[in-house]
């Protein structure tokens, strides 16, 4: 099964159209990294996987595990990490494990406490990530690395089966950028999570990735693999 499936996706904001016949799988299991110029459309296309752009029959289509997008209700099977997440919210009054525990919401109610079975989840969750001695702290005072891995911690907290990271280590350093990818690549080789990654760190691709697709001129097309160890710097 396939846990992406695009076929013939357009957009446009306005008359400026940003994605124009866009195809492209992920099969389950898969880590793919999707990379192109600024402004290529790679986040509107996340946008559209994720139900937050319209998407009508002229748009072509969007499946998520087996499943067309507008049927599509299994979000809990989804995790969404986004770039730089809470770079705009410094004064969020909300400490690591209540952020981590909202996205159980489906499961506890908009309105009610987690109970001893959300708390054991939000800390082995917090504890894979290394924040579960942060998990007091206020999101807003931990560094941008610290905040991704926190953000990658509430992706997984309802064990997806998908992972989508919109450039998760963008503003984050080396150190700080290689553990995310030890985390990342961890879920995807021993649990099987399916990753598909934005990104513009094409150093990361060869030792992550099984496929690359690039976006270009509203078309995603299957590029050449990264050798190994080569360094082809930011793109
Ligand atoms: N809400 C919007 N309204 C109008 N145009 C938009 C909107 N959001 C994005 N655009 C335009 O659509 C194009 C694609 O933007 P998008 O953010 O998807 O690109 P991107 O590949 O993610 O870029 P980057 O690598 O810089 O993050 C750009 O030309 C951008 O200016």
């Amino acid at each position: 099964m396939n846990a992406i499936e695009i076929k013939g996706l357009t957009f446009s904001y306005g008359n400026t159209p940003v994605l124009n016949g866009a195809d492209c799988c992920v099969p389950e299991g898969r880590f793919a990294a999707l990379i192109g110029a600024n402004g290529a459309g790679k986040s509107t296309l996340i946008k559209m996987l994720l139900g937050e752009l319209p998407l009508t029959g002229e748009n072509g289509t969007i499946g998520l595990m087996g499943r067309e997008l507008k049927l599509f209700d299994s979000w809990s099977q989804v995790g969404y990490v986004p770039q730089n997440g809470m770079a705009s919210y410094k004064d969020f009054p909300a400490s690591v494990e209540e952020i981590v525990q909202a996205n159980l919401y489906s499961r506890i109610g908009l309105f009610r406490f987690g109970g001893k079975k959300e708390k054991e989840l939000v800390h082995q969750v917090l504890s894979q990530v290394g924040m579960e001695p942060f998990q007091k702290r206020l999101i807003g005072k931990l560094s941008g690395g610290q905040q991704q891995r926190v953000l990658l911690a509430r992706a997984l907290v309802n064990q997806p089966k998908l992972l989508i990271l919109d450039e998760p280590t963008s503003g984050v350093d080396k150190e700080n950028t290689e553990e995310f990818y030890r985390l990342i690549k961890k879920f995807n080789r021993e649990d099987g999570v399916t990753v598909f990654m934005v990104t513009h760190d094409r150093n990361c691709l060869s030792e992550l990735t099984d496929d690359v697709w690039q976006l270009q001129d509203g078309v995603m097309k299957r590029v050449i693999e990264e050798r190994k160890g080569e360094n082809h710097g930011d793109i």
